[in-house]
């Protein structure tokens, strides 16, 4: 059993006991080409051999449920690292990753997962658990880890019958967070929708304007997490391209809704870039720092 408090969602998941989940996956170069093209950039050197960008990972190693098991909201309705609690909302709260070395195209990359803490919160929003899953990764059989990943997943609890709460749009006219580095990107269903497809991500608040405004109550589409991620690292890709990636901490604060363009912007400070991605005008939606080796 991992890391619990105690708590009313607590209750429910006491004898959760999530296993460990192993993959493996070809390193294939398709997916990375076909994100740089998403995103209107210049894809890495993509022979066998390259390395990976940091969590470009994110593109491989995707579960495929059957159609039959796909729940209500677009996620699976179970699964190993879904907690059992009912009218489940799941949002993704942030992460970590630590690069100790190179994912190679071409390789055989495995992963091991398991869940290691599951803590409950309660905020603003209400009562939520924080599921925190940590991803291990080595290549070709080696027994040496070449990256660390760990995903925060916030899970609320609206049952049928329950309050839906609804979510206000930040409000706009936040000052532009200027920064050495900028990336500015426009966004629409079509983003979203690809996006959703090149990670396999069934979630209907990315693509199912009812769903997401009747059901989940938020204004509009939510962009995914992953992507401002994704987004955030496009900037020392794009501007510090010599410089090895060795650590990513990220943290989603508040969501950013359709149809607002993306802005990323950071600084250097050293071996270290500070980053905030955000939709355009108004307060930051991700948070994050990278580390350089
Ligand atoms: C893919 C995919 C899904 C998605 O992509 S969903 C879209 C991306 N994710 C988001 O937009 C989430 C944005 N964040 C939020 O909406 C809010 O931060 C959140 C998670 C609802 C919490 O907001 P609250 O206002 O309810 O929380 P408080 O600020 O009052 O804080 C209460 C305690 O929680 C801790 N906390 C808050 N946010 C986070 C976070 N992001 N990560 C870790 N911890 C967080 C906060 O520190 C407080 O803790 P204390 O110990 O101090 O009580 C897909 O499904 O696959």
């Amino acid at each position: 059993m991992p890391e619990t408090a105690t708590g009313g969602l607590a209750e429910l998941v006491q004898d959760w006991e999530p296993p460990t989940v192993r993959t493996s996956r070809r390193v294939d170069s398709w997916p990375a080409a076909a994100f740089a093209d998403l995103v209107d950039a210049e894809p890495p050197a993509l022979e066998d051999g390259a390395p990976l960008p940091p969590m470009w990972h994110w593109f491989l190693l995707l579960p495929h449920p059957r159609t039959s098991e796909i729940g209500e909201d677009g996620h699976p309705a179970d699964g190993p690292f879904l907690p059992p609690i009912p009218g489940r909302r799941r949002m993704f709260a942030g992460g970590r990753l630590q690069q100790h070395g190179s994912i190679p195209f071409g390789s055989e990359l495995h992963s091991a997962s398991a869940v290691t803490s599951v803590t409950p919160k309660s905020g603003r929003s209400g009562e939520m658990l924080f599921v925190t899953v940590r991803t291990e990764l080595t290549v070709d059989g080696g027994t040496d880890v070449v990256a660390v990943e760990e995903q925060d997943i916030v899970y609320r609890s609206e049952p049928e019958g329950a309050e839906r709460r609804a979510v206000a749009r930040p409000d706009a006219g936040e000052p532009d967070p200027g920064g050495e580095w900028r990336l500015r990107m426009p966004t629409d269903s079509v983003l979203l929708s690809r996006f959703s497809a090149l990670t396999y991500n069934g979630h209907r608040i990315h693509h199912d304007h009812p769903y997401t405004t009747t059901v989940e109550g938020y204004p509009d589409l939510v962009i995914h997490g992953p992507l401002l991620a994704l987004l955030a690292l496009e900037l020392p890709r794009r501007h510090a391209p010599r410089d090895r990636v060795s650590g990513f901490e990220y943290r989603l604060s508040r969501p950013a809704f359709l149809p607002s363009p993306v802005v990323a912007t950071g600084d250097r400070q050293g071996d270290e870039a500070t980053i905030a991605v955000a939709a355009e005008g108004v307060r930051s939606s991700l948070t994050a720092t990278v580390r350089f080796a």
